[in-house]
């Protein structure tokens, strides 16, 4: 994605824009356009040659989303990839992350390195790294601090009001938002062929994405042999398998009690039978406390564009059905349960309206 700079080089920082971005921060409800847009005013405000955030995830992980100044265009890129940092900025933010405190350095270039904890005493810190050419001077930085202040306070909100309280999982109320954006992207980006019009075809392969419910085996057994607290020990350890298991740009929601669902992408319905099966016996093979053996049941279906997410998840429901009823541990898919009779064709529907 490319973003013009609204600033010419040596022009003041305009209140308008700067106004406008703190407007934009606040009434995104997203937490990685949150990110973007932070960083986007970042850019606008400062200029810098490259900035970078980095969020550490509890497992130890770095995310990290970076724009960087195109030399010969002047506009701001962002990068998916994932970035190895120079050694000297690798350096400076290891000191920040140990210390939580501010931190500059000049580079062999005279550029300032400038790192920022924003979020230092939360689950998943958050850390700002600049390349600047001179330091920032006294009317940039009430902004920058302002800008850097109703960040830290949205994220904040978003954290506590997307995630699961007990495995710091996305929440039921954040799914919604987040199917209708992965069905939106796998239909729109399909391959499609028209005769007579020329929509083009790219080389890119278009994503696909499956949706799975996850649902532990006799959980109830736990609460009941060992008390909730080891029933909430047991849930923790298994959101954590999740994390390790799928890949981070992968959904994981905690829908309540013992019910999981991970919105995963994959190039084929093979890609994702394997990624399921691994997180199946990744389960089973993991010492839980108590010697206990845990497993799991899972039902997915692919996340096609056409189907609501009502659908969806009432046809993956049925596939963690008949996984439940055939002896569980084990994964279902609803297209091949379909295909081979085990369960009806389901009707179309719209939201949970059904059509006909
Ligand atoms: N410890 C703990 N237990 C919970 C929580 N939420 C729900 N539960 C319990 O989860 C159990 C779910 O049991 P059931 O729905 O009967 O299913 P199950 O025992 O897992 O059996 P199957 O799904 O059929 O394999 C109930 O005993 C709930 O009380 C929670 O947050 N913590």
């Amino acid at each position: 994605m490319r973003i013009p700079t609204a600033l010419a080089a040596n022009e003041e920082p305009k209140v308008g824009s700067i106004l406008a971005n703190l407007v934009k921060l606040s009434s995104t409800g997203d937490i990685k356009l949150l990110d973007r847009i932070f960083l986007e005013s970042i850019c606008e405000l400062l200029e810098p040659r490259s900035a970078l955030l980095c969020v550490l995830s509890g497992r130890g992980r770095m995310m990290q989303a970076r724009m960087r100044r195109n030399t010969v265009t002047g506009i701001y890129e962002t990068e998916d990839q994932p970035i190895i940092l120079p050694e000297q900025q690798q350096a400076l933010l290891a000191t920040v992350i140990a210390s939580a405190d501010q931190m500059e350095v000049v580079n062999e270039t005279g550029d300032i390195l400038a790192a920022y904890p924003l979020q230092s005493n939360q689950d998943s810190p958050i850390y700002l790294l600049l390349e600047i050419h001179s330091a920032i001077d006294g009317d940039q930085l009430v902004a920058f601090n302002a800008i850097k202040r109703i960040y830290h306070n949205f994220r904040d909100f978003m954290d506590e009001s997307q995630r699961d309280p007990l495995t710091g999982l996305l929440n039921r109320r954040y799914f919604d938002s987040c199917i209708h954006r992965a069905l939106e992207i796998s239909d729109d980006e399909k391959p499609t062929v028209e005769t007579g019009s020329h929509r083009r075809m790219t080389d890119r392969t278009p994503p696909r994405y499956w949706l799975a419910i996850l649902d532990i085996d006799h959980f109830k057994r736990f609460n009941d042999t060992y008390g909730h607290l080891y029933g909430d020990e047991i849930l923790l350890l298994f959101s954590r398998i999740m994390e390790d298991t799928f890949r981070d740009s992968d959904l994981l929601f905690r829908f309540g009690g013992e019910e999981f669902v991970v919105i995963t992408e994959n190039t084929d319905a093979g890609e994702a039978k394997l990624a399921l099966e691994r997180f199946r016996t990744n389960v089973q093979k993991y010492p839980f406390p108590q010697g206990e053996r845990v497993t799991v049941s899972c039902g997915a279906i692919e996340a096609v564009g056409s189907l609501s997410a009502t659908s969806l998840l009432g046809r993956a429901d049925e596939a963690l059905y008949y996984a439940k009823n055939h002896g569980r541990n084990q994964t279902a898919f609803y297209e091949e349960l379909v295909t081979a009779g085990k369960v009806a064709v389901a009707r179309p529907t719209i939201g949970a309206v059904e059509l006909f």
